[in-house]
């Protein structure tokens, strides 16, 4: 008897648990027929995890997984591609980026709307994910903050993290006359120190004084823990689920503590009338209604790569934005400026360090700079007057484009526009060849009204650090490097495996 029963007992069990899973896989596997039924060619998914196998169990990068699907499929014109359950879709052909990214703009207009604004208003309202008008709005109220004039008066503030990362590899490298390290290391922090001055309004040197608040809440920002990860796939697989449990995104004190560090900051300056030429000054502005809009005119050179501003950026807008909204602006800095600008520079400082002569070259660019400069701090137009500079930076954006779903590594990587493509080569962008440049077939910032609105603002940033760096120090290969550079999956992103190691020598100048 008693046996009979924990038979059907066992018998319940299995079907139960065949039930679940068969339920579990048909979920998981019902976006699948997503391109099929569109006839868009695609690779077959596997469950759950769409065609990012390989990536999720670090056997690959999705940079490989892109650059593998465009060369199968770019006569095509576009494919499609499940990053886990969500349909992707990319386009390879250039006449179809132009009419999607810039003509027919209206009907794109939207970013994937990954983070919803009421589940989570400090990653929702930001402009990265607003839609419609109230993206129309806030870019053009954010705009003015990134013209030639704005950034000319933030230079002194990035200049002055420079130095404090200048002066750390000076002291590590007292003892023995060079520092070897994973330079990536000096650049999270010294862009940590660089959104801290420029965004939130506080100086900060993390290298000398890794205990300050800012650093230790940054760091959480983009080390997330384990189960702020969790988190985050279960948001992105089934968001219905997160809001059933009650799981917020970001950690409530991460979040009080950036909301309050703005909030605290505008009212200090409004009782105390303070001025600081950065983002907080200028969202400032525009609560009060003072912000005018940007000035077309701004015809300034301000790099081959950077993208130009749209009309939607330049309109006079007159809202009245939430405290909520403008903390949401600093925190884009970290959402779009962070992860970006810092693995740039890792990419720039290692193709610097394995090609010698590309190094001699920028060095005697930027020993002339400093000559005609006397003693004089370099200014914004100083910058931009560095040619060969500008053409190293073009072409690590070529190379090493550090977008999150890496939709450019098949372009960038097309023999047809790039001969020889995995070469490290500026003068691709020298005054000659950057003429020949097939209109679209480089888009480091994006493209159309869409495109990277921190474009100039990010160029003068990794100019400005390169230009430091090699004015008092020289890149060489350490017993560390590796030789050529293994990528490694850090989620939709890639770094270099092991990190950025080389050693850093003191310029006997
Ligand atoms: C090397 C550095 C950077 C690269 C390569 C880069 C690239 C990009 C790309 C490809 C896009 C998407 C454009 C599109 O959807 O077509 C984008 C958007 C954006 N980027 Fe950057 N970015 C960089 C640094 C920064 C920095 C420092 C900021 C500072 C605030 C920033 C702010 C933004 C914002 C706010 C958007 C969304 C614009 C909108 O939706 O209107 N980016 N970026």
């Amino acid at each position: 008897m008693s046996c009979c029963l924990s038979l059907s007992c066992l018998q319940s069990f299995l079907i139960l648990v065949s039930i679940s899973l068969l339920i579990f896989y048909k979920w998981a596997t019902s976006t699948f027929d997503f391109f099929a039924k569109r006839n868009i060619a695609f690779d077959k998914p596997i469950p759950l995890f769409g065609n990012l196998g390989e990536v999720v169990f670090q056997k690959g990068t999705l940079f490989h997984v892109v650059r593998r699907l465009y060369s199968k499929y770019k006569k095509r014109k576009y494919f499609g591609r499940f990053n886990l359950r969500m349909p992707f879709l990319t386009i390879t052909d250039l006449e179809l980026i132009k009419q999607i990214g810039v003509k027919d703009f209206l009907h794109f207009s939207n970013h994937t709307p990954f983070i919803d604004a009421d589940d989570e208003p400090l990653f929702g309202r930001s402009l990265l994910m607003l839609k419609d008008q109230e993206w129309k709005d806030m870019r053009a109220t954010l705009s003015p903050a990134f013209t030639g004039n704005k950034l000319r008066q933030m230079l002194p503030l990035i200049s002055k993290c420079c130095q404090n990362g200048c002066d750390y590899l000076k002291e590590q490298s007292a003892r023995e006359g060079h520092v070897e390290m994973d330079i990536h290391q000096l650049f999270i922090k010294f862009i940590i120190d660089m959104i801290a001055t420029t965004a939130f309004g506080v100086e900060i040197n993390s290298l000398k004084e890794e205990d300050n608040k800012f650093y230790k809440t940054a760091e959480r920002v983009i080390h997330p823990s384990l189960w702020t990860t969790i988190r985050m796939f279960l948001y992105v697989i089934c968001r219905k689920l997160m809001k059933l449990l009650g799981l917020s995104l970001i950690d409530e004190n991460l979040k009080t503590y950036l909301r309050s560090l703005v909030i605290d900051t505008i009212k200090h300056r409004a009782e105390n009338g303070i001025i600081r030429p950065d983002m907080i000054h200028l969202l400032m502005q525009a609560q009060q209604g003072k912000i005018s809009p940007q000035e077309p005119q701004d015809e300034s050179d301000h790099g081959f790569a950077a993208v130009e501003e749209s009309p939607f950026g330049l309109r006079s807008v007159n809202c009245k934005w939430s405290d909520e909204d403008i903390a949401a602006q600093c925190f884009l800095f970290f959402t779009a400026g962070f992860a970006t600008t810092s693995l740039t520079l890792g990419f720039c400082a290692y193709e610097i360090m394995a090609n010698p002569d590309v190094q001699k070259k920028l060095i005697t660019e930027i020993d002339e700079t400093r000559k005609m400069l006397n003693g004089r701090p370099i200014a914004y137009e100083d910058l931009q007057k560095m040619k060969y500079l500008d053409m190293v930076i073009s072409e690590v954006l070529r190379k090493w484009p550090p977008q999150p779903f890496n939709d450019l590594a098949g372009l960038h990587y097309d023999p047809e526009y790039w001969p020889d493509p995995d070469k490290f080569d500026p003068e691709r962008f020298n005054d000659e060849n950057r003429q020949k440049i097939k209109p679209f077939s480089y888009l480091p910032f994006g493209i159309g009204p869409r495109n990277c609105i921190g474009s100039r603002f990010a160029l003068m940033v990794m100019k400005l650090m390169v230009y430091s760096l090699l004015s008092e120090f020289t890149l060489e290969k350490s017993s560390k490097t590796q030789v050529p550079l293994v990528l490694v999956a850090i989620g939709f992103q890639h770094s270099a495996k092991g990190g950025f190691w080389m050693k850093i020598k003191p310029r006997n100048i």
